[in-house]
């Protein structure tokens, strides 16, 4: 599976690991960057990532210091579906539920054990589809000045 991967300096090195950890599970990897640990701004990456996986229909993964920013970021885009998981929980049932398309984490708050075993929960959990259908196609309708 193509998987689009982004972070901030914040997640850098996690980053790294992740992507290793997802080729060796044999997905093809598409980093965003930032692709070195100096001071940068996750909004850049965040809005990057969710092009790509709006665009191209798949999914994407991105870490923040608290994953918190760019989830915040990824959601501004429609046909984003940015789900911060903390824990394995969360990110089975942002696919059931929410048939999540973007993964946030934070290098910051999970270890890096908890990032793998997050990440692999998410791409291994389906969208449960029936009554989740129509509340997610709702999200679509969903986006108006106030
Ligand atoms: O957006 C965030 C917080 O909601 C991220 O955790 C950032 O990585 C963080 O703000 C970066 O902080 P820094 O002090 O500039 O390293």
């Amino acid at each position: 599976m193509k998987i689009y991967i982004g972070c901030d300096h914040a997640a850098f090195e996690e980053k790294e690991i992740l992507k290793k950890f997802l080729t060796d599970l044999g997905h093809q990897i598409d980093d965003v960057g930032t692709h070195e640990n100096s001071r940068c701004d996750y909004p850049d990456y965040a809005s990057a990532l969710a092009k790509g996986v709006v665009r191209d229909g798949v999914k994407g993964i991105l870490l923040c210091g608290s994953g918190i920013g760019v989830s915040m970021v990824a959601n501004r885009y429609k046909g984003a579906r940015a789900a911060l998981c903390r824990t394995e929980k969360d990110a089975i049932l942002s696919i059931e539920h929410n048939n999540a398309n973007i993964l946030c984490v934070g290098a910051r708050i999970n270890t890096m054990d908890e990032i793998k075993s997050i990440t692999k929960a998410w791409l291994g959990a389906e969208f449960q589809e029936g009554r989740h259908t129509d509340r997610v196609a709702m999200f679509n309708d969903i986006g108006e000045d106030v």
